[in-house]
C-alpha cells in the first residue's frame, strides 16, 4: 500500500517545528527518516499517530485519509515508539495478549495471532518471559511483534535502537529491512545514526523542520558529489544552515 504525505506543517506555540512536509513511501519498501535532534522526527511521529493533531497537510494510506478516516488508517499503521512501552512485570505473551484485545481480537484469535507472532520474530522461547528479564535487543523485537499483531500494511519506528549497543543495533536493523522483504511491509525507520542507512534506501532527510532529500542513498550522494552518505548528509544539512 502506497503512503503519502501531503504538506505536513505544525507548531507548537508559535515557531514552525514542520513546514511543508511532503513525500512518497513504496509499498514494501524501507525508508530512512534521517535526521540530527530536534530536527522533527518525532513530531512528524506524533501527527502520524494521532499523538497530535493534524494542524496542516494529511497523510494517505493508499487512498484513505489521516484527517478524514483516522480509523480506517490506523488500522493499517504499526507503530514502535522511542520509549519502550511494555509492561515489565507481565511475561512476553500477556503483553501481546493484552494488546491483541485492546484490537478487539476473540481470545482464541489472540492467542493464535500472538504465536504466530512470537514465532516469526524467533521469540517464541520467550513467550513465559517476563519482559524485565529480556535484554533491550529483545525487548524491541516484542515491541515490534506487538506492532505487527493487526497485521499492518506500513510499520513505523522511532529511533527503535535508542539504548542498544551496537551489535543489537545492527541486529535489529536486519530484522526489521527482513521483515520488509518477506511480508512486504512498507517500513518507515527514523534515526539521527547514519550508520542505520544503507545506500540503496530511500532517505528522506529531515533538517529544521524542512525535508532536504528524498532518494536513494547512492543517488543522494551523486548529486551532492559526496563519497559517502555520512559527508553528503554534512555538507546538505550545513548548505541548509548557510
Ligand atoms: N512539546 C513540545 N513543546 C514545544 N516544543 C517542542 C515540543 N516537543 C518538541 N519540541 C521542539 O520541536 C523541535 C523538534 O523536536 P522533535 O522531538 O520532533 O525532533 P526529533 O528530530 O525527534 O529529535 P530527537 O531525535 O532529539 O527526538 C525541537 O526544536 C523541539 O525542541
Amino acid at each position: 500500500m502506497n503512503v503519502q504525505a501531503l504538506g505536513i506543517g505544525y507548531r507548537y506555540r508559535r515557531d514552525p517545528v514542520l513546514q511543508e512536509v511532503s513525500f512518497t513511501l513504496a509499498s514494501g519498501r524501507f525508508h530512512a527518516l534521517l535526521g540530527p535532534n530536534g530536527a522533527g522526527k518525532s513530531t512528524l511521529f506524533g501527527l502520524l499517530t494521532r499523538l497530535l493533531a493534524l494542524q496542516q497537510g494529511d497523510l494517505l494510506l493508499g487512498d484513505r485519509s489521516l484527517r478524514h478516516q483516522p480509523a480506517a488508517v490506523m488500522r493499517h499503521m504499526g507503530v514502535v515508539f522511542q520509549q519502550n512501552a511494555l509492561d515489565l512485570d507481565l511475561n512476553v505473551m500477556q503483553n501481546l495478549l493484552y494488546h491483541a484485545a485492546l484490537h478487539g481480537m476473540s481470545p482464541r484469535e489472540a492467542r493464535r495471532r500472538c504465536a504466530e507472532e512470537l514465532e516469526r520474530q524467533r521469540l517464541d522461547a520467550h513467550a513465559r518471559t517476563p519482559v524485565r528479564r529480556l535484554n533491550g535487543g529483545h525487548r524491541r523485537r516484542v515491541e515490534i511483534a506487538r506492532a505487527l499483531l493487526h497485521r499492518p500494511a506500513l510499520l513505523l519506528l522511532d529511533e527503535a535502537t535508542a539504548g542498544l549497543d551496537l551489535d543489537s543495533r545492527a541486529a535489529l536493523n536486519a530484522h526489521v529491512r527482513e521483515l520488509c522483504r518477506e511480508r512486504g511491509l512498507t517500513v518507515l525507520w527514523a534515526t539521527h545514526l547514519i550508520e542505520e542507512v544503507g545506500d540503496g534506501d530511500r532517505v528522506l532527510v529531515l533538517h529544521r523542520g524542512r525535508l532536504l532529500a528524498d532518494e536513494t542513498g547512492e543517488a543522494l550522494c551523486r548529486r551532492h558529489g559526496g563519497t559517502s552518505l555520512t559527508e553528503t548528509f554534512h555538507s546538505l544539512t550545513r548548505e541548509a544552515v548557510a
